[in-house]
């Protein structure tokens, strides 16, 4: 099938790759020249596992394709899906000019039928201002031709985001039109022979559906971020409350590891924009609105901890920082807990040192020539001259690390750890007092 994809972020370039994968003929359209330019010459603008092998062999077999013409881009595929950004607004509201200005070049350049088909995340009628503006358009050009819009949130995670498209738990589409549920069906069969993964509904409760996900997944995420904080405070540990909840099926070992906060660009803005979705309508959302808060202070956590051990005088100190990414197996850094943690340190005078696997372009693009950070090019050089280590991402390569090198290279014996990678007594045995999130008479607390 025909299909186009607006946006080749990690949601649009995903989308298309895996469905050019299987035997789709997909055209990805993107505003920003540099990145089309980039994909053209066979690079991939972000860092995905799996990603650029795909990409490559169904470019390769004529499948896939990339261009910044939005006419031509309307004119391929029956299926015009959209995938663009949807960032906060200040007030934390989804900012949907991008959704906007894809319907409005659908309805500037469509000269046939057309199935409008929203992956972004985007706020409960937001499929009506879709339409709307599709209309808009044709009526400007006198134009009658039909079109659907159908929504179809898509819930890959970031780093995992191929396995996540190509075996997905479910393949949610809202939509109240037969024709365009047929087309769908037939796009993603492919994803479908064994198991139907399919989930038809309304359009509104599909654009719910979505925020309602990623909402009870930072809900897990901060109701255990609390009770790691009170477990502290207790002399419990954390980490055996967390086998000790997650065996009983009814609550699940996913997402329920504690940390130093959820980043990424979507939990945050996700559930501010819910919770301003609800007091749009007047409702006041208790349970969101927490979930919001809590997470903004256990971002500081690390922070408070590292303060404390140097008894709130941190001028002239230097942290070895490992990890900056939100979380392992990317190099996106929207939100991280480390961005919080580098922002906290040079306020207090502090410098960084900081590696990670992945990140280090992106932390170079963002915070170029920051007074107070040092980019290293390994995890031990980020050490050398450092007086503690404070990890904020959980990569593989920091599992096991040589604690005997640590201890020897860092100026106090002291490891802050935001992900609860080790076991206390693994460190103590090389002299290494541990500090990590909620676990129990190791940890310590201001009060
Ligand atoms: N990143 C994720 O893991 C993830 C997962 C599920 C859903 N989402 C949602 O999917 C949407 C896209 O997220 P993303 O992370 O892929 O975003 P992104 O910022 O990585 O990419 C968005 C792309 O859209 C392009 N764009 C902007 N305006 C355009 C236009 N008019 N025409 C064509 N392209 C245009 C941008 O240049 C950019 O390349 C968001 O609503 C997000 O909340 C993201
Ligand atoms: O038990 C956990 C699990 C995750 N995290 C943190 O939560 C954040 C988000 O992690 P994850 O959900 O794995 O990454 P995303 O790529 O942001 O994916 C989420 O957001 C996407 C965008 O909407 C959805 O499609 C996915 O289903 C949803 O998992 C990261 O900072 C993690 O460190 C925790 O602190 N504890």
């Amino acid at each position: 099938m025909k299909i186009t994809i607006f946006g080749t972020g990690y949601v649009g370039l995903v989308t298309g790759a895996c469905l050019a994968d299987v035997g789709h003929n997909v055209l990805c359209m993107d505003v920003d020249q540099g990145k089309i330019e980039k994909l053209k010459n066979g690079q991939i603008p972000i860092y995905e596992p799996g990603l650029e092998n795909i990409v490559k062999h169904t470019v390769e077999a004529g499948r896939l394709s990339f261009t910044t013409d939005s006419a031509e881009a309307v004119r391929h595929g029956t299926l015009q899906f959209i995938a663009v950004g949807t960032p906060p607004d200040e007030d934390g509201s989804a900012d949907l000019q991008y959704v906007t200005a894809v319907a409005r070049s659908i309805g500037e350049h469509m000269e046939d039928y057309k199935v409008v088909v929203d992956k972004s995340t985007v706020p409960v009628g937001t499929g009506d201002k879709v339409r709307a503006a599709v209309r808009a358009q044709l009526d400007r050009r006198g134009l009658e031709l039909d079109f659907d819009v159908v929504s179809n949130p898509e819930f890959l995670k970031e780093g995992a985001a191929i396995n996540d498209f190509m075996k997905p738990d479910r393949i949610v589409v809202g939509t109240d039109s037969e024709r365009a549920a047929e087309l769908l069906r037939e796009v993603y069969y492919p994803f479908n022979r064994n198991h139907d993964r399919m989930i038809f509904m309304d359009l509104r409760s599909a654009e719910l559906t979505k925020y309602a996900a990623n909402s009870m997944l930072a809900t897990k995420i901060s109701f255990m971020n609390e009770i790691a904080n009170l477990a502290e405070r207790l002399g419990a540990d954390i980490e055996a409350v967390r086998r000790g909840i997650g065996s009983d099926p009814r609550i699940g070992y996913h997402f329920i590891y504690p940390g130093c906060g959820y980043g990424g660009s979507c939990f945050p803005k996700d559930v501010q924009a819910l919770a301003r979705t609800a007091s749009d309508c007047g409702y006041e959302a208790r349970l969101l609105n927490a979930v919001e808060s809590v997470n903004y202070a256990q971002k500081h956590v690390l922070f408070d901890k590292i303060s404390h051990y140097f008894g709130g005088d941190l001028n002239g100190k230097v942290v070895a920082l490992w990890g900056l990414a939100f979380k392992p197996n990317t190099d996106d850094m929207r939100e991280a807990s480390s961005r919080t943690l580098m922002e906290d340190l040079w306020k207090a005078g502090a410098r960084v040192q900081a590696f990670d696997p992945e990140a280090m372009e992106e932390t170079q693009r963002i915070y170029g020539d920051q007074e107070g950070l040092t980019l290293c090019g390994t995890k031990e050089q980020a050490l050398k001259g450092a007086d503690v280590l404070a990890i904020c991402t959980e990569w593989k390569e920091f599992r096991s690390p040589d604690f005997e090198s640590i201890a020897a290279t860092i100026r106090e014996p002291v490891v802050f750890d935001g992900r609860n990678l080790y076991e206390p007594e693994m460190l103590d045995r090389y002299g290494l007092i541990y500090y990590a999130i909620g676990r129990g008479r190791t940890q310590f607390h201001s009060e």
